[in-house]
Parts: C-alpha cells; sequence; structure tokens
C-alpha cells in the first residue's frame, strides 16, 4: 500500500481582524472583562479603571491562513495584529512554502530559533502559535480528521468546564464545575482594597453555597506580601486558587507564594508564560500547583505537547487558558488536563456565547458546563473563518 502523501503548502497568509473575539480582543462598554480589573497598572489610578485604556486591545486579531497546493485552507486565529502578522508574512512563511504539513516539527524549530534572537515570548511566539495552530487545522482538513484524533484520542467522553466571568452564581446554575472571577482591587488600594476583595468573595460565596468552586484571577496584579495575605483571608471562604498572582517573571515570587498559602489553597500561573523553557522554570522551582498556557500564545500545539509532558512527569495539572476549541481539542486528549477553561465573553455574563465570535463559525459551546467529545469530531479544529469580517491583509511576501 502506498504511503499517503499529502500536498506541499502553497501559500501562508497573514490577516488582522478587529472588533469582538475573545479577550485582549476589542469589547464593548461596560462588559465586565474591562470593568475595573486589577492588574499590574492599577498603581496608576489613571489606568485603574479600564485595561483599555492602557492598552489591552491594542494588538487585536491574528488570522493565520495556509493554503495547501490542493486548495484546501487551514487557518487559526489568535492575538497579535499588525506585528505578529509582519512577522508571519516576512519571517516565518518562509519555512512552510513548499514543505509538507507533516513537518510540524521542523517548522516550529526552525521558526523557533530563527526569531530566538528577538523572540521567545510575547508576540513573536503568539505569532508562531498562529502558524502552529493553522498547520493543525490544515493537517486536519488534509487528513479528515479531528485535531484530537492526531493528538492520542479522547482520554475521556466530555470535556468538563469551569466559567471565567463576574457571575459565577449564574455558572453554577449553567452547569459549569466552578466560577473564576477577576479581582478588582489591587496593592495601590491598599487594605480597603484587600477589604472589599474579601467582601466581593464572601457575597458570591453566599450565593453558591459551600462547595461550588470559586477562584480569582489576578491577572500579574499583586506582590507576594499582598497576595499572601489575600489568601490568608480568603481561605476560609473556600477559594480553590490564586491565579497569576505577581509577575510571569518572578519565578522566585511565586515558589515564595506557593509556600505562603494556606494549606488546600492551590496556587496557579498564568497565560502569559511560554515554550517549554518557561514552563521547565515553573515547574523546576516549584512554583504552581497548576500551569495555564494558552495555546495560541506559548508555541501552538506542538508546542504544547511538549509543556503538557513536563508538567505531567511533574504530577502537575495543564488547564489551558481559555482559548476554545484550540485547547479543547489538547484538554480532551490528557490525562493531566482534567478540566477546561470556559471564558464567559458575553457582556454581563448572563448568556453562555461563543468565546471567539464574530471570527469562527461552528465554534461549540459547553451544555450544561460540558461539551461532548463528539462535539468535536470534524475535521480540523472543526472551525470555519467567518469570511463575512472584515479582515486586513497589512503585509505580503
Ligand atoms: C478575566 C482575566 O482578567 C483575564 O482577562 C483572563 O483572560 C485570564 O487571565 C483567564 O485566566 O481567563
Ligand atoms: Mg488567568
Amino acid at each position: 500500500m502506498a504511503i499517503v502523501s499529502l500536498p506541499k503548502i502553497n501559500h501562508v497568509r497573514a490577516f488582522t481582524v478587529r472588533g469582538g473575539g475573545a479577550d485582549y480582543h476589542d469589547q464593548g462598554e461596560g462588559h465586565w472583562i474591562d470593568n475595573h480589573i486589577a492588574t499590574p497598572m492599577s498603581k496608576y489610578p489613571e489606568y485603574r479603571q479600564s485595561r483599555q485604556s492602557f492598552g489591552i486591545n491594542v494588538l487585536g486579531t491574528l488570522v493565520v491562513e495556509i493554503e495547501a497546493e490542493d486548495g484546501t485552507i487551514g487557518f487559526a486565529v489568535t492575538t497579535g495584529g499588525e506585528p505578529a502578522a509582519f512577522i508571519v508574512e516576512k519571517h516565518l512563511a518562509r519555512f512552510l512554502e513548499g514543505r509538507s504539513p507533516t513537518e510540524y516539527e521542523k517548522i516550529w524549530d526552525q521558526m523557533y530559533f530563527s526569531t530566538q534572537y528577538y523572540g521567545r515570548k510575547g508576540i513573536v511566539v503568539n505569532a508562531i502559535s498562529g502558524v502552529d495552530l493553522a498547520l493543525w487545522d490544515l493537517l486536519g482538513k488534509l487528513r479528515q480528521e479531528p485535531v484530537y484524533h492526531m493528538l492520542g484520542g479522547a482520554v475521556r467522553d466530555e470535556l468538563q468546564f469551569y466559567a471565567t466571568g463576574a457571575r459565577p452564581d449564574l455558572a453554577k446554575e449553567f452547569g459549569f464545575i466552578g466560577g473564576k472571577m477577576a479581582l478588582h482591587h489591587g496593592p495601590a488600594e491598599g487594605v480597603e482594597g484587600l477589604h472589599k476583595n474579601i467582601a466581593e468573595l464572601a457575597e458570591m460565596r453566599e450565593r453558591v453555597g459551600p462547595d461550588f468552586w470559586l477562584m480569582w484571577d489576578c491577572w500579574m496584579a499583586l506582590d507576594v506580601d499582598y497576595a499572601t495575605r489575600l489568601a490568608i483571608a480568603a481561605h476560609e471562604l473556600g477559594l480553590k486558587w490564586i491565579e497569576e498572582a505577581i509577575s510571569p517573571d518572578d519565578y522566585w515570587g511565586y515558589a515564595a507564594l506557593k509556600r505562603n498559602v494556606p494549606k488546600g489553597m492551590l496556587v496557579t500561573t498564568g497565560e502569559h508564560e511560554a515554550t517549554r523553557w518557561g514552563f521547565r522554570m515553573l515547574l523546576e522551582m516549584d512554583c504552581c500547583d497548576i500551569i495555564q498556557p494558552d495555546v495560541g500564545w506559548c508555541g501552538g500545539v506542538t508546542e504544547l505537547l511538549k509543556i503538557s509532558a513536563l508538567a505531567d512527569a511533574a504530577g502537575k495539572m495543564v488547564v489551558p487558558h481559555g482559548s476554545s476549541v484550540y485547547s479543547y481539542h489538547f484538554v480532551i486528549t490528557r490525562h493531566n488536563s482534567p478540566f477546561a477553561e470556559f471564558l464567559m465573553m458575553h457582556p454581563g455574563p448572563t448568556e453562555v456565547v461563543p468565546m471567539f465570535h464574530p471570527q469562527l463559525i461552528g465554534e461549540p459551546v459547553p451544555q450544561n458546563g460540558r461539551l461532548k467529545a463528539s462535539a468535536l469530531d470534524a475535521p480540523g479544529f472543526g472551525v470555519e473563518l467567518n469570511r463575512d469580517i472584515a479582515m486586513q491583509r497589512p503585509y505580503t511576501h
């Protein structure tokens, strides 16, 4: 029997999109995800109310398209906007065009090490991630297989989700296994702010009862002392984990916080770490109980496989940052990813709506806080690009 040889890659294209999308994208006025969330910029009063005021949405969306010789197109959506589009078109495309889509290991290696002198984390790895995700989508479409089949298949029948948003009480009604809230007050608001945080948690605990998971996402806003005091005060309210409390570069601080928090409370890091080397540092310095790479930012699926294996060997969980189908196809195949995050992108949030709206068509959303593996049974990541949205191609090559 002849070996199947897939058509070669013909074109790589990078587009930018404004408006909608998931986190770090343009959100309308009054959206919970931009309402006085504590950040490293909260020490500046003028930037305290809105993350868009200091530019969280400045990059915008990156759409990467990879077209094979037979016209099949794989694509992916991530964050990066024009700078990432420039890197894809002017630098990364050369490592894909004319190559087989099955060479995703060598392609990843060449993308990473050819940009290492100016990349390694952040927007360059976002761009690499977007290309890698589009490559896996193309592979799936050419092979007529969902990505999760190519990653080893489902290890459980369904995904279960916790919800990130301002209404864990509604998340409980919607069937989610827990609710993660954004922390609203950071150290610059002093002990008064800390008491407000605790009061908000106490009020939500009252609404959801004693056993529903409640977590805080602190979006890099705190220092070790404040995070320790907050964790101790929140322990009696059953805070399940304190997330990304300090700077992603402060591995030493995370290790200290993990030693400081009350027994039974988990410490997690966040979506702003990248590559196997960054996550190895978190694991080897015993910084956390759960790592949370964003598959659209950490290096893509090819890199997340390596990151996850490191965590598995260290006995740590991997719960990728909310990135819709791009993480669902991964989580369903990993024993050390027992649940997934669903980012509530409805402004309230009072409804369960697709995360990457309007960019993706066919994006599955959890029903009763769960998604059957069969909901992912479509080629690639199982979604199509909404070609009615205004996309620009700022650069060509
Ligand atoms: C809601 C949080 O502030 C972040 O924006 C969120 O995207 C992220 O940190 C998360 O874990 O969902
Ligand atoms: Mg987070």
